[in-house]
């Protein structure tokens, strides 16, 4: 799927943007500063979620002056082109319209997909198991668009059975209700994310690439993660007495973690190189690509935040040979137009200056 065309109104530090693009890659290019990862968060809006900063809606709008924000798309898909808006007004909660009509997230989980790649990920494999949770619950996102409710689900009923640990409750019956719900989505957040990882080793398993196979497996903090839903629901109630002292619940997925290993070296992404960890983490990002393309019969968009800078001549070229192969519309951001010099007539490019605080937007 590509974007065909993209307009942005009072988004961050864009004012007025409108763009028509074609499906090849496009090259966004321009200073520090300059508004290229504003951009990119745009078109992130375009797959379910908070985008790649996941900020708040009211955080999107272009200070000082606005209150409201609008960022709207033309998308190709493999069922045809979609117009597809996402605003916020008054700071308001984002709205999603898809061909002028009122739309959840979840349909819109159904026409467009995106996957990305930001500088902030660069500690992910060496930071806390949250990060590790959320970039494989985006993953498993991006494979079952029933990931999200699950997690939403999840996340209520376990905030409700934390408020009644921490006022003490020992009635087991108050539990009772928040546990099954628990234990529901909870089964339904582990199984997609166990059916994500083994998709994405069949992705990396027969892919030509230049970027080394990252293993993954998914850990539980303290134990097994009980493997079904009554499994965790007999889990939830046994741990009662030590989740009231705790005055939180100490066992289910959200206490899951994932380990990722250098499958060819033997070695924990965590103590692999800083260029290694960041080439594991490309590596995840073409497999979750490429295994979209198939299954869904087009590629997602591809965001490649200050991804070039960092790797070597060799590095580079090979990544922009697999995006062309995978015929991705890749959205990367550069400092200078000599980092997508490899891409040749395969991408589009696109400058992106700072005007007096406002960001212009200049296709070549
Ligand atoms: N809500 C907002 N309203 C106005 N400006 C904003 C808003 N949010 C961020 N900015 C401004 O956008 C600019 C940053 O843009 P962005 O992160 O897109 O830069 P970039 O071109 O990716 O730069 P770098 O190469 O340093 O990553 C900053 O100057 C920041 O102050």
């Amino acid at each position: 799927m590509h974007l065909s065309r993209l307009s942005l109104s009072h988004f961050r530090s864009h004012k007025q943007v409108s763009l028509e693009v074609d499906a090849r890659p496009v090259a966004l290019f321009g200073p520090n500063g300059a508004g290229k990862t504003n951009l990119i968060e745009a078109v992130s809006l375009f797959s379910p979620g908070r985008g790649l900063r996941r900020a708040a809606a009211s955080d999107m709008a272009r200070r000082p002056e606005a209150l409201g924000w609008k960022v709207s798309g033309v998308l190709d898909g493999p069922d045809g082109a979609h117009e597809v808006d996402f605003l916020s007004e008054g700071g308001a909660a984002q709205v999603v319209r898809i061909d002028d009509k009122p739309a959840s997230q979840v349909a819109t989980g159904k026409i467009a997909r995106a996957v990305w790649l930001v500088p902030a990920m660069d500690r992910l494999w060496i930071e806390g198991a949250e990060g590790r949770r959320r970039f494989l619950d985006r993953l498993a996102l991006s494979f079952f668009p029933d990931h999200a409710q699950a997690a939403l689900d999840y996340e209520k009923s376990m905030r409700e059975r934390n408020r009644l640990l921490k006022d003490q409750v020992r009635d087991g019956h108050w539990y009772l209700a928040l546990e099954a719900q628990m234990g529901r989505s909870g089964a339904v957040l582990h199984a997609n994310r166990l059916r994500t990882l083994a998709r994405l080793a069949r992705a990396q398993e027969g892919a030509q690439t230049a970027f080394p196979v990252a293993e993954l497996t998914l850990t539980q903090g303290e134990g097994e993660m009980p493997a079904d839903e009554a499994a965790l629901v007999g889990a939830l109630a046994e741990s009662r007495g030590r989740d009231l002292q705790a005055g939180r619940s100490l066992v289910g997925p959200h206490r899951a973690d994932m380990l990722g290993v250098f499958a060819a070296k033997g070695v924990p992404a965590s103590d692999c190189s800083t260029g290694e960890q960041k080439a594991l983490l490309i590596s995840l990002i073409l497999a979750n690509a490429r295994a979209l393309a198939e299954d869904e019969g087009a590629p997602p968009l591809v965001l490649l935040d200050e991804v070039a800078a960092h790797l070597d001549a060799g590095r580079r070229a090979a990544l922009y040979d697999e995006i062309s192969a995978l015929g991705a519309q890749a959205w990367m951001t550069g400092t200078g137009p000599e980092l997508f010099a490899e891409l040749g007539a395969r991408a589009q490019r696109i400058e992106v200056r700072d005007e007096a605080g406002v960001s212009a937007v200049v296709p070549l």
